[in-house]
């Protein structure tokens, strides 16, 4: 066997988070090859569909400074691909005054992010056909915007082709050895590379169990749902309506967001930042649509201008952490195979930058970033190890 593998470095998972990672090591001139179980393009994982928020409005510090350089990142991508991937639009963030939108707002103004604050007597001339909850502030993260997320996996993963990577779609990894030289053994062939990337979403634990490694990890299925306007456009992109973010509300336990309306005319994106527990492969059999009617509530009441029935529902899977933070972290034993994971529900956005820390830590760099708060070993108590 040689000792030079038939590549640089694999990467398991064409979502985007592999994507970009293979995107980033190719760039720096190492051999990769992008492997993934399903015939891309696909709708099983966590990447796929129209959109996806991006927006520096975060509790901690440590996202909101990262997402500067994912939003640079994001710029330089269209800029290669020749294909516009983010569109502006401002986040609308409402919530009651003290609570999490204080530690949020709080978050924008440290870091000098641009934002407007909406006093509630101007709120409706600002931001009409939207009901602002009696003691609800509100403000805008005017750097805020849309994703075209399936767009921006086409336009990565073919600068990836370009600059000389390999995607082989349509094979799943069946085993994986670790070693000096790791072997991945997939349904279709064996390869060989001196570095791994597992970037697997939902399916994660399924590899680590191959290098004996267990991540408190949870699979939840989310229904996207698209609500009619009455009045078509009122909420739409077109007529500047931001994308939104409603923090602790009486209608529910966790956040509902919205997107404007865009990508299917007419409808506008609303969903519950919480689904039901899942298997990757079983996503279909969990139909679980309670969030539908925490939602239609919230609606009836905030929204007046659609339709609270949905209209059309989609489905997709996020793979949770307990803290809802990310795993960006070299495996604990085999430090030539590096973990991107967990993303939480919120892991788009940082797409690019993901790519470029997974590449560093697969090339023994020091990070551009503290990853304390995305290792491992805080799951101490969790994690089952069988090392
Ligand atoms: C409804 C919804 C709304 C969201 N909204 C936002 C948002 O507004 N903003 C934001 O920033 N984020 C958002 N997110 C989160 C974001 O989309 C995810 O964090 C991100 O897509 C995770 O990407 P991933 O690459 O980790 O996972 P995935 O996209 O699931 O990629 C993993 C890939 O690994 C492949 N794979 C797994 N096992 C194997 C195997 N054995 N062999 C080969 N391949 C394998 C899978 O097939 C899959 O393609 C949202 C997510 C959902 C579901
Ligand atoms: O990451 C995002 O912006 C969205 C909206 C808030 C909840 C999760 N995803």
């Amino acid at each position: 066997m040689s000792t030079e593998g038939d590549y640089d470095c694999i990467v398991i998972g064409a979502g985007v988070q592999g994507s970009f990672s293979a995107y980033e090591l190719a760039k720096r001139g190492r051999r990769t090859l992008l492997l993934e179980q399903f015939v891309l393009p696909h709708s099983r994982g966590s990447s796929h569909g129209q959109t996806r928020i991006i927006r520096k409005a975060y509790d901690q510090d440590y996202y909101t400074v990262m997402m500067d350089e994912s939003y640079r990142l994001w710029s330089q991508l269209e800029e290669e691909a020749g294909v516009k991937l983010c569109r502006q639009t401002g986040l609308l963030v409402m919530g009651p005054e003290n609570g999490t939108y204080q530690v949020l707002k709080n978050t924008l103004q440290r870091n000098g992010v641009p934002m407007v604050i909406l006093q509630p007597e101007e709120f409706s001339k600002h931001i009409p056909h939207v009901n602002l909850a009696d003691g609800d502030a509100a403000l805008v993260d005017i750097t805020a915007g849309v994703l075209y997320a399936d767009r921006a996996l086409r336009a990565v993963q073919g600068q990836f082709q370009k600059l000389g990577g390999i995607i082989t779609d349509g094979q799943k990894v069946t085993d994986i050895r670790p070693g000096d030289l790791v072997t991945v053994m997939t349904s279709g062939g064996v390869y060989r590379a001196k570095n791994l990337v597992v970037t697997a979403g939902c399916w994660t634990n399924t590899l680590l169990s191959y290098i004996g490694l267990q991540l408190p990890l949870k699979v939840l299925k989310i229904n996207v749902y698209y609500w009619k306007e009455k009045d078509p456009g009122c909420y739409s992109l077109q007529n500047r309506f931001p994308c939104f973010l409603q923090i602790e509300c009486p209608e529910a336990e966790h956040l509902i967001y919205g997107l404007p309306s865009n990508e299917y005319p007419g409808l506008m994106k609303v969903c519950y930042h919480m689904g039901s527990e899942t298997k990757p492969d079983e996503r279909d059999r969990q139909t679980d649509k309670s969030d539908g009617d925490i939602l239609k509530r919230y609606l009836t009441r905030c929204f007046p201008g659609l339709v609270p029935e949905p209209a059309v529902v989609e489905s997709c899977l996020y793979t949770v952490t307990p803290d809802e933070h990310f795993v960006l972290d070299c495996h604990p034993v085999h430090n030539n195979i590096v973990i991107g994971a967990g993303f939480s529900g919120h892991g788009f956005k940082f797409g690019p930058l993901i790519g470029k820390l997974l590449c560093e830590l697969s090339l023994g760099e020091v990070p551009s970033y503290d990853l304390s708060p995305f290792r491992i070993r805080r799951f101490q108590e969790h994690s089952k190890s069988a090392l």
